[in-house]
């Protein structure tokens, strides 16, 4: 595959349910290394271009790709570009946190190589005394440490991310976002939908605003130079109040 300019692409896409629009030719890029935080209110559509990405939702205009690949024209090999990290990240309760990664990526028909596992689990900073402990008695945050490990075993280029911020506290997301710009620092693509503005504007490179279906505002943070919030803040206070 030659190596295309955009990790995520959501050109034109349209999604209708009973044919109300919601999503209304939908234009998202994401680039190789770039985090791009989609904020948006109840209903904004966020999910549902999630699904799209993921190749669940099939837009009925438009185009989807994942690193150039055409969703609609070959969804697993799209799906294969990508790890999805749900809300509630779902891992075995009764496997440990080495034994889940392992069974995942046996799934996937990739089996580790020697030390993969390893070299993940210790990327993420899950704490080795954890490695070997049943994932029913993990916290949120080591949960999701698991499932982005799997994620960096699998040397995916794109990660979705659903709402990956609520209920951390605040210890554990600094540490996610330090975990997403090791990811970023690796050329991974990170889309994350998030309803949590300042995680957002700490971590992001770029945020987009979905309002009904459409991005009704993008803006991008310099390297050092971080978003102003209050201009963040108007704007998301907007979106919510369309929705
Ligand atoms: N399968 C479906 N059938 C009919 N309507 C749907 C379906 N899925 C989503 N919708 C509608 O599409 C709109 C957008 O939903 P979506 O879940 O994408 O929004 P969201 O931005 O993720 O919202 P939230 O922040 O509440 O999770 C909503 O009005 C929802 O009711």
């Amino acid at each position: 595959m030659n190596h295309p300019t955009f990790a995520l692409e959501a050109a034109g896409v349209t999604v209708a349910y009973r044919s109300s629009p919601v999503l209304d030719e939908l234009r998202i890029r994401v680039r190789p290394g770039e985090i791009y935080a989609l904020l948006g209110g109840n209903g904004a559509g966020k999910s549902t271009t999630l699904n799209t990405f993921l190749g669940f939702t099939r837009p009925s205009a438009g185009t989807v790709r994942v690193c150039g690949i055409d969703v609609a024209a070959d969804p697993r090999a799209a799906r294969a570009q990508l790890a999805y990290v749900p809300e509630n990240v779902a891992l075995y309760e009764h496997l440990d946190a080495h034994e889940n990664i392992e069974y995942f990526l046996r799934l996937a028909g990739t089996p580790p190589t020697p030390g993969a596992i390893e070299t993940a689990l210790d990327a993420v900073r899950l704490e080795r005394a954890a490695w070997r402990r049943r994932l029913g008695g993990y916290s949120k945050g080591m949960r999701q440490k698991v499932a982005i490990a799997l994620a960096l075993a699998r040397a995916v280029p794109v990660l979705l991310l659903d709402e990956p911020t609520s209920g951390l506290d605040p210890q554990a997301s600094s540490e996610f976002n330090a975990l997403l710009h090791t990811l970023r620092a690796r050329g991974t693509a990170v889309f994350m939908v998030t309803h949590d503005l300042l995680g957002a504007a700490e971590v992001a490179d770029r945020i987009g605003f979905l309002e009904r279906g459409r991005i009704v505002h993008e803006c991008a943070a310099h390297g050092a130079e971080r978003f102003d919030v209050r201009d963040l803040y108007r704007r998301y206070a907007g979106t919510r109040e369309a929705a």
